[in-house]
Order: C-alpha cells, then structure tokens, then sequence
C-alpha cells in the first residue's frame, strides 16, 4: 500500500500534533510521512481570519500533495468547502485553560494585566475578574511565554493542550476551570478529500468516538449561533459516566461587561449535532443574538486585544 501523506504547518506544535496522528496511524499499520507546509499565516501576513491557515493544507490537499491534513480543531472554522470532509477526530486532550506565571486567577492583585488575543479569553476572565487588565500577546508558546518572563504581562492563559504538547506543562500555574474552553481546544480535527476513500478510512480509524462527538456538539452550536473566529464563544462538551452529553458555553462581551453561560445535559443516544443545535437555540432564546452582535460591534469601534479569539500561529 502506498505512503499516507499526513499535511500539516510547520509550527513546533503542528509538527508535535502531526507527527502524534502519524504514530496513531503507524500502531494501525500504515506507511506515514509528514509533510510540514509553509502557510501564509505562518508567513506572518496579516489577514484577520484563522481559517487561513486551514486554508492552504486544503489547497494542498486539493494540489494531491497531502492526503490528512493535521488541524487543531479549534482553528477549523465551522463550515468546510464543498469537497472536504473532516474524516477523523483522535482522543481529546486536556481542553481547558491555564494560567501561566500566577498560581490561581484569585491571587493575582487587584487591576492586575493579562496576556491573551483571544476575545474569548479576554470576555471570561474580565466577566470573572472586572479589575483585571487585558493585553495583547501574539506569538507562539514560547514567544508568549518569553514576554510573560519579561514582565510584559502579570500572567498569560493559553491551552493545557499546547503547552503539554510542547513539554511546557511546568509552566502552568493553574488550570482554569471557571473558564469555558473554545469550541474545539484541545483536539485535533483530521481533514480529507471528500472523495479519498482510502484517507477517509485512514482518519476514521483513529477516531474516539467521545471526542468526536464532543467535536460535532461544539460545532453544531458555533453554527447555530453563527459565530466566527471574531467571536467571544466558549462551548465545550463531555461524555458523561451515563453515556450522555453534557454541554457548557459562554457568550460575552470581550470587556465583560455583560455574558450568558450556560449548562445542557442529555441523556445517552442524543445526536451529537442534534444537541449542539439545541444548545445554541437556548443560548439565542436567552439573548446570545444581542451580546454578539454587540461583542461584534465593540470589535469593529475599536481593535479588539488580537485579530482572532484565539490568537496567532503557534
Ligand atoms: N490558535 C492557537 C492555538 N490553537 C491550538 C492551540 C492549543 C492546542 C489546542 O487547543 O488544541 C493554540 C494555542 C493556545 O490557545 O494556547
């Protein structure tokens, strides 16, 4: 059988995250080589939409130069084009947040500032904490963890996923689970041609079906609400020790001046996009459509912390 090209971007955590599939693929018996691509966001050109690195691994799966593409599920925007499938999801990991160069969001003192381009970040942290300043601060891991050192911010939120991929788990003081993670943080999201068989089968293979469930309930929901990566939108469900679903999401302001959070559970054998979409209606019945479009607003008046929610190439 032929070599199964896995695409990814060439960021340390991209490789980390490709070359973790590979190893999946290889324990199943598959021929593997990872193919790092030069993306235009890791190029540093400023274009205010992550979907730009999705992007071009689509265009090279679409020029057959890959056959996976290796994406973190929180930067695959909500639709794909026609002729693409999202093939696989493997076993999520960590999805929270964590605070790094502070031991708990509680000691840090009053009007203390906060290293984050993330909208979403910014919205839940100043919804829990309204005295906390928020700056913005792009680069990868270890850039952000570089200018926390230099005294460019008091602490910085990033993922438990990305800084235990990059082996800079020790640099967590404290897992944030007050904070709503973003739809998708913390799994990889596998994407094919939608005519590639083979691929499809490849990716399928190594799915766990409690991610990809997760995945698709989160998903639902960023679809319902119509969010894009502009949006500050927390949304991250788990399989519960019954077999159901349980779903928590958050919609705010990014000064959090004003938020919704919410919490749905359903028992064992709801459709995952099923309950994503009930869990959006909810959050709109309970005025999600106002707080965006104000969250929307604010964004254009003035610059928001960062160009996406979720910041910048890693
Ligand atoms: N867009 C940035 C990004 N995309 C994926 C991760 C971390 C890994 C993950 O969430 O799967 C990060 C960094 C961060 O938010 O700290």
């Amino acid at each position: 059988m032929s070599v199964l090209r896995i695409g990814t971007r060439a960021s340390a955590l991209a490789l980390v995250q490709a070359e973790h599939v590979a190893s999946l693929l290889r324990d199943g018996g598959a021929q593997v080589e990872v193919i790092p691509i030069t993306t235009s966001g890791d190029r540093g050109r400023l274009l205010g939409d992550k979907s730009r690195w999705v992007k071009e691994l689509e265009a090279a799966l679409l020029a057959d130069e890959v056959d996976v593409a290796v994406h973190s599920a929180k930067d695959v925007p909500a639709e794909l084009p026609d002729g693409f499938v999202l093939a696989g999801v493997p076993a999520r990991a960590d999805a929270r947040d964590a605070l790094c160069g502070a031991a708990s969001l509680e000691q840090l003192p009053d009007g203390a500032v906060v290293g984050t381009s993330s909208l979403r970040r910014a919205a839940e942290l100043r919804a829990l904490r309204p005295d906390l300043g928020v700056v913005a601060l792009r680069g990868n891991v270890d850039t952000r963890l570089r200018k926390l050192a230099d005294g460019q911010a008091a602490a910085i939120v990033l993922a438990v996923a990305g800084l235990e991929r990059l082996d800079r788990g020790a640099a967590i003081g404290a897992v944030l689970d007050q904070l709503v993670p973003a739809p998708g943080q913390g799994a990889l999201a596998l994407e094919t041609r939608a005519d590639d068989d083979r691929a499809r089968a490849a990716a399928a293979a190594i799915t766990d079906a409690d991610a990809a469930a997760c995945l698709a309930a989160e998903r639902a929901l960023v679809r319902r609400l119509g969010a894009t990566c502009h949006t500050p939108l927390g949304a991250h469900a788990v399989r519960t020790a019954d077999g159901g679903l349980r779903l928590r999401s958050f919609v705010g302001l990014p000064d959090g001046s004003a938020w919704l959070r919410d919490e749905l559970s359903a028992a064992a054998g709801i459709d995952p996009e099923t309950f994503g979409v009930a869990a959006g209606t909810r959050l709109l019945a309970a005025g999600a459509a106002e707080l965006l479009a104000r969250a929307e607003q604010a964004g254009a008046g003035s610059p928001p912390p960062a160009s996406t929610p979720e910041g910048v190439p890693l």
